[in-house]
């Protein structure tokens, strides 16, 4: 039994995962994160061997943390290039105060109307954004690849993977609601329904842990950045069928990433999925690591489920970017649960601003 139409269409606003370029705060929050700088440095310096004299791209090198680190693992030449405007001119003067001008070529503008005459040996960048896919970045990738990557070039990250696990918050939920009950004495209940419509309505970026999870995670996709295609990124769908952990209220699901810096095509190509996450180049996002600024990404259910430990969790997933409105995601669940299927529909702008 269906509860809801599953072709109706989502009824969320247009909304943003979160910050946005320009603001400061966001490379602020991003040179702050440790996890991330702390991966991308140990692969570089572990890739040496692939960078030393090659000519590299980092693509949307914002303060050009990942150019910096390219040249001193003795690149030849890197072009870093970014869109925005204000920050290009920052990196200009870092790459000075780093004394790498004779290296970085720092290049305003889209990438999509740089003009290089040569190719390139590395394509380096931090493409990642909310459930892997927000930012729109990895188009941008796919095209720079298909452009200017030279047969046996590198990519770093070489590939990434989309997870996902049911989740329960409910401590969260009542903390956002009933606070509502009394602000400064005075009731303001009929917020509640506002709050619950509104604050869990698009998908919401904190942070969970182990214990909010009840069942395995899953992959939802995993992309292989030397031969994923455009056309594949538009409509990723998976069917899931989850062990649960432990019984409780699924709240939703939870979304999070690693990013596997693997090196070359072929090396990529031969790992199985569980080398991979062993392996120690990966930049972890889940809630069972070290925190990261992307923290997890949490799809609220309209109404919670229950589960029964030892029942699989079963349903699919659909995340598609609608050939009208390319600069959304539209999110779709279907889940079963005790009185039928479900369906939880959201959507959420990738905020690609260039
Ligand atoms: C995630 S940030 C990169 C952060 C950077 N690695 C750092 O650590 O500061 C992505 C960057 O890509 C840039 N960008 C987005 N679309 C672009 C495009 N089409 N061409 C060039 N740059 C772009 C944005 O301005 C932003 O600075």
């Amino acid at each position: 039994m269906l509860q809801q139409d599953p072709n109706a269409e989502p009824q969320i606003t247009r909304q943003c995962f979160r910050r946005r370029y320009p603001e400061t705060d966001f490379y602020e929050e991003k040179n702050r994160d440790k996890v991330r700088n702390h991966t991308y440095k140990s692969a570089i310096e572990y890739h040496a061997d692939n960078i030393r004299n090659k000519v590299v791209l980092d693509l949307g090198c914002g303060t050009g943390i990942l150019s910096i680190l390219c040249a001193k693992a003795g690149a030849r030449k890197v072009y870093a290039v970014d869109a925005g405007t204000d920050i290009a001119s920052q990196v200009a003067n870092i790459v000075d105060a780093n004394g790498l001008s004779h290296v970085i070529i720092v290049v305003r503008g889209r990438f999509e109307d740089l003009e290089i005459n040569e190719d390139v040996d590395v394509i380096v960048s931090e493409w990642m954004g909310q459930m892997l896919l927000g930012e729109d970045m990895l188009l941008r990738v796919i095209t720079a690849r298909d452009r200017w990557l030279k047969p046996g070039g590198v990519i770093l990250p070489s590939s990434g993977t989309l997870f996902m696990a049911p989740f329960t918050n409910f401590e969260r939920y009542c903390e956002k609601v009933e606070f509502w009950l009394d602000v400064a004495e005075i009731d303001m209940s009929p917020m509640i329904s506002f709050t619950e419509q509104n604050a869990f309505a698009s998908p919401n970026v904190d942070r969970i842990n182990d214990e909010n999870l009840l069942a395995d995670p899953q992959v939802v996709k995993h992309v292989n950045c030397y031969s994923i295609t455009i056309p594949e990124l538009m409509s990723i769908g998976e069917s899931f069928s989850m062990k649960t952990l432990k019984q409780g209220r699924v709240n939703g699901f939870a979304f999070w990433f690693n990013a596997e810096f693997t090196g070359l095509r072929q090396e990529e190509e031969q790992l199985s999925a569980l080398d991979r996450m062993d392996s120690a180049l990966v930049l972890c996002t889940g809630p069972s690591v070290p925190p990261t600024h992307w923290e997890q990404t949490l799809i609220y259910f309209p109404t919670t489920v229950q589960l029964e430990r030892g029942r699989p969790f079963t349903g699919s997933v659909t995340l598609t970017q609608p050939t009208k409105h390319k600069w959304l995601m539209e999110i779709k669940l279907i889940y079963r649960s005790n009185n039928g299927d479900l369906v939880c529909k959201k959507q959420t702008d990738l905020f690609s601003p260039f």
